[in-house]
């Protein structure tokens, strides 16, 4: 059983025009994250992140379909019953949504007074959370005197206090620069592995998705348009539109622009090659172009790494007889994805 399990779910807003049509935020969703995952939501502004994360924590209802936390369904509950669910569910964002008023410490009990915990079992939690990020020296600092990466920690130590098993992290990082966006990847990732805590990462940044996430599903126009393998995703965008989106947060691809230029200033046939850790032999592939007596430039190209496995793209200008480069790019074609600018 899925922890979190999203089925045909649909979420509409009224249109700010009187009797406009509804505004649709999220259109028959549905999604399944298992216990453990540290699933990422990627997609352009607007796709319908946000909304997606306001269903899951229990904030907002849905219009039509059904969200299971852990079994249980959470429509239709009274306000009372979804109280409980949202404990177990801890909440980061990018502004870090800390108290200014309060130090630390009390930013980190605060949910555990909420939740009636003991005197004792408070202190003795909120110490260990604050050893567990890194910042019990600052137990008595206020947010104001912290910086952006140990604001995002006391976030993560608050977020963890009553214990949850799901932590959703709500572009918790586009606050940040780059160090400090890492340190604290780093960070949730020791959340998923030493506490077991099931992330949901919602995110614009491929960094994060290339460092912590295990699956990922991309939205757009509020639907998932593919899901699964954070490699497989990536290195193999199955539909036009999650090939477009991919284009644009991944190294290796020229953007239409960019082939513009490419073809401006290279002489011959703009060739784009797919390599994906092991499915291409890439000597096999320069052979092909070799043996056809094809000239060939390389004029743009990147590889990625997720996870510590590779997959890039190269761009060649290939120059020759016109029936030798089809028959070569033919070859290719069998063992890659190869595409030619037009
Ligand atoms: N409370 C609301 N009332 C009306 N429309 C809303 C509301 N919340 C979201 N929407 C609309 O739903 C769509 C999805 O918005 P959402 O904020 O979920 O996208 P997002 O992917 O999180 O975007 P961003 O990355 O910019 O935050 C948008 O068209 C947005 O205008």
């Amino acid at each position: 059983m899925s922890l979190v399990s999203l089925r045909n779910v649909t979420k509409t807003y009224p249109s700010p025009d009187k009797g406009g049509e509804r505004i649709v935020a999220i259109e028959d969703v549905s999604l399944d994250i298992e216990a453990g995952d540290v699933y990422g939501i990627i997609g352009y502004s607007g796709a319908g992140k946000s909304t997606l994360v306001r269903l899951i924590n229990a904030l907002e209802p849905v219009s039509d379909g059904s969200v299971t936390i852990d079994g249980e369904e959470i429509s239709g509950r009274t306000e009372r019953e979804l109280r409980s669910v949202r404990l177990g569910i801890g909440m980061i964002f990018q502004q870090f949504n800390l108290f200014n008023a309060k130090n630390v410490w009390n930013n980190v009990a605060y949910p555990l007074r909420v939740a009636g915990w003991p005197k004792d079992r408070i202190t003795a939690r909120v110490d260990e959370l604050l050893a567990f990020v890194g910042l019990s020296e600052k137990a008595r600092s206020y947010p104001d005197q912290l910086s952006g990466g140990q604001k995002q920690r006391v976030g993560v130590a608050r977020a963890l206090a009553t214990e949850p098993r799901i932590l959703l992290a709500d572009e918790a990082t586009s606050a940040l620069d780059p160090e400090t966006t890492q340190e604290v990847l780093a960070l949730l990732k020791r959340v998923n592995t030493e506490f077991g805590v099931t992330i949901v990462v919602i995110t614009h940044e491929m960094d994060v998705i290339q460092s912590i996430a295990t699956k990922v599903a991309v939205m757009d126009g509020g639907r998932v348009i593919e899901k699964g393998d954070v490699f497989d995703v990536f290195s193999n965008p199955q539909n036009a539109s999650s090939r477009r989106f991919v284009s644009t947060v991944i190294k290796g691809i020229p953007s239409p622009a960019e082939l513009a230029v490419l073809q401006e200033r290279h002489i011959g046939r703009i060739v784009t090659i797919s390599f994906r850790d092991g499915n291409a032999d890439q000597a096999a592939v320069f052979l092909e172009i070799v043996n056809a007596g094809v000239a060939f430039e390389l004029v743009y190209g990147g590889i990625n790494d997720i996870q510590g496995r590779a997959f890039g793209h190269l761009t060649l200008a290939l120059r020759g007889d016109d029936a030798a480069i089809d028959s070569a790019i033919a070859r290719i074609a069998e063992s890659t994805h190869v595409t030619e600018v037009r």
